[in-house]
């Protein structure tokens, strides 16, 4: 087992979820398979209420942003009442997020989504939120340290605060002092770390950001925030030249903390 001191000056810790709190499998052959399986019939069962209503107008607008990308499906205003035209509707918002989850899309459009049909699987016990083993223990000690700890997740905070409040090791919601998601900004992007550091309100060299994502872990790494890229079971691998530049931790536990920073 390696061990990683975190860097002096670091009072945060930034935590991506899939691939870093959460084993991808779970999001993708749990999570994933729940909205495409669902989403008709919950756009169905949903579709006169406001939240369903502002989350179609979300896609809707996201379809047009999306008009010029490669197979992007149109989401049409619902012209005139009728069964035949609500149909026609419910069909291409399902095409479009079939679309857009068959690209692993980030989008709050689609995120915000996700986060409103997830609520009825946790809330049933038909889906538990799975943590890595180390997770909870680990930041337990750092928060005893200290520490502040924070979620930045391309899944929308709702979706968060489901997977930790319903999950494997019960409600851990305690553990996080904050939630981020695509709102302030994309993973991929170095001013998003900027606007949370400036939220936390603290420097961006006094946050440390653990991700599976090089691209993410580049982007923090540019706004001059701390990084150390997380090896999982499942995750993608890493090239050669990723793997000599970036600190590396297979387990949060790895993670030392000594007692100036
Ligand atoms: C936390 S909700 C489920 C995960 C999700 O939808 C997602 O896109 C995960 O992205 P991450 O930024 O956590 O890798
Ligand atoms: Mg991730």
């Amino acid at each position: 087992m390696g061990v990683l001191p975190v860097p002096a000056g670091v009072r945060a810790i930034l935590l991506d979820v899939e691939g870093t709190t959460t084993p991808i499998a779970f999001v993708q052959e749990t999570l994933f398979p729940y909205i495409r399986d669902n989403v008709e019939q919950y756009l169905r069962a949903h579709w006169e209420e406001e939240e369903c209503q502002r989350d179609v107008g979300l896609l809707r607008q996201q379809a047009q942003e999306d008009s010029g990308l490669d197979g992007a499906v149109p989401i049409p205003l619902e012209s005139g009442s009728g069964d035949e035209e609500l149909e026609r509707v419910i069909r291409a918002v399902v095409d479009n997020v079939h679309w857009q989850m068959a690209l692993d899309r980030k989008t709050t459009a689609l995120k915000q989504l996700q986060g409103h049909m997830w609520r009825a699987a946790y809330a049933t016990g038909l889906v538990k939120g799975e943590v890595f083993e180390d997770v909870v223990p680990a930041i337990r000690k750092w928060r005893e340290a200290g520490m502040k700890v924070y979620i930045y997740s391309s899944g929308s905070v709702e979706a968060q605060k489901l997977l930790f409040g319903y999950s494997t090791e019960g409600d851990i919601l305690e553990l996080f002092d904050g939630h981020f998601d695509t709102k302030i900004g994309p993973k991929v992007e170095s001013e998003s770390y900027r606007r949370i550091a400036a939220t936390i309100g603290c420097a961006t060299n006094n946050i440390l950001f653990l991700t599976d994502v090089p691209r993410e872990a580049n982007a923090a790494e540019e706004a001059d925030t701390h990084v150390a890229v997380v090896i999982r079971p499942g995750n993608a691998g890493l090239t050669d030249d990723e793997k000599s530049y970036y600190s590396l931790i297979s387990s949060f536990t790895e993670l030392f903390l000594p007692s100036s920073t």
